[in-house]
């Protein structure tokens, strides 16, 4: 499987943000998005998901065979928002992705266990904290079979302990043949990443 993105322009209200964008990931490879704030990390993950349209170029995932062919079917986007129900508790809302997502090798009691948050499954996620909805959102990577992760500062909000657990499962996704586009303003701890360096923010 691979991610290639060519020439990829963006633009948000009209105005461009950036231009010229190219890279290429192979299955297991991670790249770092990195760039001052406006720079468009946020923009160029959501062109890349699908969810805003792009201003030139392309971006496209081959190899996905019949089960990924789209970039779309392959990605789970983790935005700054967690995409969760405040009202439903921590264990339905990740058996909602679970079940949109497709079965990921975990189970949702064992993801929770895995990010530090078993035991609290049955509470509404609205009453978590910052950091501890942050990680319910890494606990829905696990449950998902998603093999594109697309994080926007997946560390905002996380511990130091948690910043390296999640460092850890970036590294297995990428072991078990994942790949990880994520913008960062924080080291991720992801050795032999790839980098992409976004512009300075337009005046
Ligand atoms: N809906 C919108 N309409 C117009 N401009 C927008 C819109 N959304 C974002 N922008 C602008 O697009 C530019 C890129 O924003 P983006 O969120 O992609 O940057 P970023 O690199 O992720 O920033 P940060 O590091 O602060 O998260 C910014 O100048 C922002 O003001």
């Amino acid at each position: 499987m691979r991610l290639i993105a060519e020439n990829l322009g963006g633009e948000r209200g009209g105005a461009a943000v950036f231009s010229g964008i190219g890279f290429a990931l192979e299955a297991g490879q991670a790249l770092v998005v990195t760039g001052p704030n406006g720079s468009g990390k946020s923009t160029l993950l959501r062109v890349v998901a699908g969810l805003l349209p792009k201003a030139e170029g392309r971006v496209l995932l081959e190899g996905g065979g019949e089960e990924f062919p789209s970039i779309a079917s392959a990605c789970h986007y983790l935005g700054h928002q967690n995409a969760m129900k405040t009202a439903l508790s921590v264990t339905e809302n990740l058996r909602f992705w679970r079940e949109f997502h497709g079965e990921g090798r975990l189970d949702v009691e064992e993801a929770l266990e895995t990010v530090g948050l078993g035991g609290i499954g049955h509470l509404p996620f609205g009453y978590l904290s910052t950091g501890q909805r942050r990680r319910a959102a890494i606990a829905k990577l696990l449950v998902s079979h998603r093999p594109l992760w697309l994080l926007d500062e997946p560390t905002a909000g996380l511990d130091k302990a948690s910043e390296e657990r999640l460092a850890g499962l970036m590294t297995a996704h990428c072991a078990d043949g994942g790949m990880v586009v994520a913008a960062t303003h924080l080291p991720l701890g992801l050795e032999g990443a790839k980098a992409l360096a976004m512009g300075e923010a337009f005046p």
